[in-house]
């Protein structure tokens, strides 16, 4: 700090102390020049008491009853010197300073002192004045000498007393001027002491400042400390985490390290016997390739095998299902089918009694025996299972990539929609024919994967319903959008029709769900012979197209599903209205079929003319390569015996009369139309 060094506290107390000394607060007593002490009035006259007391001694001998005389003049000594103040007096008597101090008052000790001093040091009053005290007795009048001898005492006691006081204020005289001196030092030392004090303040106040900052500062440092101290705190917690994390990735580094070495020394084992792998791959592949080309070899055996037993079996077969008697038939018929024996030994012929009237109306006692020859027939225990056994060879060779058509045929009431789709319930054990077609297609695509082969598929379908075609798979069919049946080109006797929904199927599922929508927008109906009748023919047909890119191998056929409609005998349905129409287009229909076939079976051209149904049943016979194979499934219900009697008389197919016995016509019809050279359809 700039300034002074701070005086110590002794010293600024002597420096106060000094002041008050100095500097009095009360009006000074000292004797001034030109001032007198102020006393009593009544005391002005009076000599001092001391005198009076002085003056006492003398008069002792009054009290004691002798004259009074006047005392001897004894010599004063000099007033004393200032430096002697407030020690022995001249009068014997001793004050402590401090006592007199405190009596001065304000007056301060050393002036009480020095007027004492001069009080002693004033001439003592001669006997004179003791002569003239209260206490002296009174001149006579007539004493006039010693009258004056008392007047001179007395002048010369007030002359020695003058002396005494002229002595004592000449020493007070310089008392104060040596005050003066030291009341000028100690103001100067004042007005330093004030600067130095005004300077100590001002540097107190910065000082304080300072301090307020410091504090301030201090207790930042402090909230910093403790925020530093939290800090470390939790820096200390994590250290210790962090710590035992390292610990534990140390540990789990040296687990795996030693994993790792573990590892390294399995790697080199397997790579040991990666490379015996590698070796034993590379006979494996060659193994593979020898197995892959055998596996084919064997699959095109397997191809030509089946394609030389179904050729064997016959490229068109004929089956035959009777269907079981309905409830509603069981009443009319209880002996059951009894006209109808199934020889168990021979699971391809059936045999039909028929009771038959002569000319003349008298009835016969022996029925007429029928035997009909089939590829199969299956009776009314028959499943849907065993009769798709029979129809699955045909499926497969779909897949081989031959033109498979089944058609269902038979009566109204007959079990056509039954055998192809299968009854409304969706238990799998009655699935129809086209379903389990479907699956057996799409199981075997995905055998044939393993073989390099991949297939794609395409599905529509289409019912013929009064000579016109309608499309099952569009769910609201726009008015005028007509549909009909055109060759591919002029150079292929191929047919489609171009407006058809072709929807591309990828699994099972999707084509179930096409099946459903077409079941759901098919015409159907009830008559006196169906509680729901099918008034039209449905055609399905899923288009088969298999690649082997290995083998630069490519397959196309077309599996085709036909539900044709019932024919009818009117005078049994006893249609009216539009069912006896949908009955009229129903059986010239089924006509115009059995025309195409008798024609193909002659080798005899077609002409597109006339109603769309028969070219559209006939397309799937017209497949110029590779060979077709077709079944027709004759569905048959309780009346198959006049049903039978009847084709045999007077066929609704063609050429039937021979059909049913021996199939010979209808295989060689339709069996083999690309034989023909493509005579099926002109
Ligand atoms: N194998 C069978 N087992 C049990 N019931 C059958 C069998 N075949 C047919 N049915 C029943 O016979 C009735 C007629 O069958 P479906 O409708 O299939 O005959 P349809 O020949 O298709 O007749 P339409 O030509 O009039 O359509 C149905 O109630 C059906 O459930």
């Amino acid at each position: 700090m700039d300034g002074p060094p701070p005086l110590p506290l002794r010293e600024q107390k002597m420096n106060s102390e000094d002041k008050s000394f100095l500097l009095p607060k009360g009006p000074s007593r000292l004797p001034v020049s030109g001032l007198r002490l102020k006393r009593p009035a009544s005391d002005e006259n009076e000599p001092p008491k001391v005198d009076r007391k002085r003056a006492r001694g003398p008069l002792d001998p009054t009290k004691r009853g002798g004259p009074v005389t006047a005392a001897p003049s004894v010599p004063k000594p000099p007033p004393a010197a200032p430096g002697l103040r407030g020690h022995r007096q001249a009068g014997g008597r001793r004050r402590s300073s401090t006592r007199t101090r405190g009596t001065a008052g304000v007056a301060g000790p050393s002036i009480t002192g020095s007027r004492r001093t001069v009080a002693a040091a004033a001439p003592k009053p001669a006997a004179a004045p003791a002569a003239a005290g209260g206490g002296e007795k009174k001149r006579a009048p007539w004493d006039l000498k010693g009258q004056v001898s008392d007047l001179r005492a007395k002048v010369g006691t007030y002359k020695e007393k003058a002396q005494g006081l002229a002595g004592e204020n000449e020493a007070l005289r310089h008392q104060l001027s040596q005050l003066e001196g030291e009341l000028k030092q100690a103001t100067a030392r004042n007005q330093q002491l004030e600067g130095r004090n005004s300077a100590l303040a001002l540097e107190l106040q910065t000082c304080q400042a300072q301090a307020t900052e410091s504090l301030q500062r201090v207790e930042q440092l402090v909230k910093q400390e403790q925020q530093l101290q939290e800090t470390v705190k939790s820096q200390s917690q994590a250290i210790r985490e962090l710590e035992t994390a390292g610990r534990k990735a140390r540990e789990a580094k040296e687990d795996l390290a030693a994993q790792l070495e573990a590892r390294e020394a399995e790697l080199r084992l397997a790579q040991e016997s990666l490379a015996q792998r590698a070796q034993e791959n590379e006979a494996l592949a060659a193994r593979k390739a020898q197995l892959e080309q055998k596996l084919h070899e064997s699959e095109m055996e397997r191809r030509s095998l089946h394609n030389a037993v179904q050729e064997l079996k016959g490229n068109i077969r004929v089956f035959c299902r009777v269907r079981p008697l309905l409830s509603s038939e069981k009443e009319a018929q209880k002996q059951g089918v009894s006209h109808l024996r199934f020889p168990p030994d021979d699971s391809k012929s059936l045999v039909l009694s028929k009771a038959e009237e002569s000319h003349v109306g008298r009835e016969r006692k022996e029925d007429i025996v029928y035997e009909f020859n089939f590829d199969q027939v299956f009776p009314p225990s028959s499943s849907q299972e065993e009769v798709f056994e029979e129809i699955s060879l045909l499926v497969q060779s779909a897949l081989d990539g031959y033109h498979v058509c089944i058609f269902a045929y038979g009566q109204t009431g007959s079990g056509k929609t039954y055998t192809m789709e299968g009854p409304d319930c969706q238990d799998p054990s009655t699935a129809g024919m086209i379903p389990r077609a479907v699956q057996q297609i799409f199981r075997k695509a995905r055998e044939m994967e393993a073989k390099g082969w991949k297939y794609h598929f395409t599905a529509n379908f289409l019912e013929i319903y009064n000579e016109s075609l309608r499309d099952l798979l569009v769910l609201r069919p726009e008015r005028g959008s007509e549909l009909e049946i055109r060759r591919v080109s002029q150079c292929t006797e191929e047919l489609h029709v171009p407006n058809l929904c072709y929807v591309p199927v990828a699994s099972e599922q999707e084509v179930l769900k096409l099946l459903q929508r077409a079941k759901a927008n098919r015409s159907v109906a009830k008559t006196n012979l169906n509680e729901r009748s099918s008034r039209s023919h449905s055609l399905f047909q899923l288009r088969i197209e298999g690649h082997n890119t290995n083998r630069e191998l490519h397959t196309s056929s077309v599996l085709s599903l036909v539900d044709l409609a019932g024919s009818e005998r009117l005078d049994r349905s006893l249609s009216t209205g539009d069912r006896l129409k949908e009955t009229q287009a129903i059986n010239s229909s089924l006509s115009n079929l059995g025309l195409v076939i008798t024609a193909l079976s002659n080798k005899v051209g077609v002409c597109l003319r006339g109603g769309e149904s028969w070219p559209a049943m006939g397309q799937p016979f017209a497949a110029p390569q590779p060979a077709s194979r077709s079944a027709l499934v004759f569905c048959e219900g309780e009346d198959v015996a006049s049903t039978a009697v009847s084709r045999v008389g007077c066929p609704p197919i063609g050429g039937s009369r021979a059909v049913i016995p021996s199939n010979s016509t209808i295989r060689s019809g339709m069996g083999q139309p690309h034989d023909a050279g493509g005579t099926g359809l002109p």
